[in-house]
């Protein structure tokens, strides 16, 4: 069986991301696709990579009839993503890319974003799409909020070690470095080739970065106490892929243990030997997370080092495997591909 999927905001990096992921994947057919500013074109003309694929012009939203639809994936800017979806019909299946459903409680909306949720009722239906701890939740939802990609590739190093309790959660450290197509396709002047390349800086520091909003809800929740982590995010030079290095006290050994167990069974998430550590170069394109756990030379601490793909398993690729769930296929299907290497 073939689902009809539309994609929203299918003219940005996301957007395009589920377009060539779908493209091979043999449940799903692509219906319709929209854009704002580029609505009226076709998809080649902005992005000539698809060019061999058969798909349909991109269209606004309002020209999209989604009796057709059986799940569309929302790959909108935040706050436009939750005016769109309160308008779409209330049986439509949705994962929503953006940040406008990940927050359960409004107040802390409100406070990460700066202004009041305007689809509170939406916000309370939506579940929080990090597949692997959400998948029963997942699989009977109609909303799912993907997660952000930082975020992401923090809670994958640390969800089994707080939930262990085998580290001290008051004392966390987290280093990220991300990829600019995380800043999505919008003309921005912080990220022209030349104030870009051959250098690199922190950006929301101070403990200021939205995503904290969601490790306070998901880390908190696991812990059954408020946990508040350090987080610094950096912008580099590359095009895609997330790297986090979190500084924490326990021990390695059973820090790498408690890793490998809570991940054993998991396609996507590979736990390397204990030592070894990821580079963003060995997931591009691809949906896979790679765990390393290395030993500090001081007694009873350790860096996790976790790395993945923005574009993939940090939004497209994990929206994909929730709507996988959503719709009764095989949670894989379309995303074993291996990543581009070198
Ligand atoms: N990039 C990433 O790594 C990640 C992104 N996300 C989230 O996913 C969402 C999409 O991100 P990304 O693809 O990077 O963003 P882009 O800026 O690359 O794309 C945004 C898309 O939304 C469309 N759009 C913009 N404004 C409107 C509007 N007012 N009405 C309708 N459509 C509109 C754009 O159309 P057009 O260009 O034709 O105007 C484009 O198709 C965002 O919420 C982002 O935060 C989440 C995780 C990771
Ligand atoms: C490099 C870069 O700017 N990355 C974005 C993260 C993108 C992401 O996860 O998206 P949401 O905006 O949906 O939360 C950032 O850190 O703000």
């Amino acid at each position: 069986m073939t689902h009809k999927i539309a994609i929203l905001g299918a003219s940005g990096y996301t957007g395009a991301e589920l377009v060539r992921l779908i493209a091979t994947h043999p449940g799903m057919e692509i219906v319709a696709l929209s854009g704002e500013r580029k609505a009226g074109l076709p998809m080649a003309a902005v992005f000539p990579h698809l060019r061999h694929l058969d798909l349909p012009d991109l269209v606004k939203i309002d020209q999209i009839d989604f009796a057709g639809v059986d799940l569309a994936f929302c790959a909108l800017p935040h706050a436009t993503s939750q005016a769109v979806i309160k308008e779409l019909p209330r049986d439509l299946k949705v994962v929503d890319l953006s940040a406008d459903f990940r927050l359960r409680d409004p107040a802390a909306y409100e406070k990460w974003y700066g202004k009041p949720h305007a689809a509170l009722e939406l916000q309370k239906e939506a579940v929080y799409g990090l597949t692997e701890f959400y998948r029963d939740d997942i699989r009977n939802a109609r909303l799912v909020a993907g997660t952000g990609c930082n975020a992401a590739a923090g809670q994958y190093g640390l969800r089994p070690l707080i939930a262990a309790a085998v580290i001290d959660l008051d004392d966390i450290v987290m280093d990220l470095k991300a990829g600019v197509s995380g800043a999505g396709r919008a003309l921005k002047e912080n990220l022209l080739h030349a104030e870009l390349s051959e250098g690199f800086h922190a950006y929301a520091v101070g403990g200021t970065h939205r995503h904290l909003g969601e490790f306070d809800q998901e880390f908190s929740a696991i812990a059954g106490r408020p946990v508040e982590v350090q987080f610094t995010p950096h912008l580099i030079p590359a095009n895609r892929g997330i790297l986090v290095t979190t500084y924490l006290k326990g021990d390695p050994g059973r820090v790498h243990e408690t890793l490998a167990n809570a991940y054993e069974d998991e396609t996507f998430i590979q736990v390397l030997p204990m030592g070894e550590h990821p580079s963003t170069r060995h997931m591009r394109g691809s949906n896979f997370v790679h765990v390393g756990v290395v030993a500090d030379r001081r007694p009873g601490r350790a860096m996790v080092i976790v790395a993945l793909d923005n574009l993939t398993k940090g939004s497209s690729g994990q929206a994909i495997q929730n709507a996988n769930l959503m719709l009764g296929i095989a949670e894989e299907e379309g995303l074993m591909l291996a990543p581009c290497f070198p």
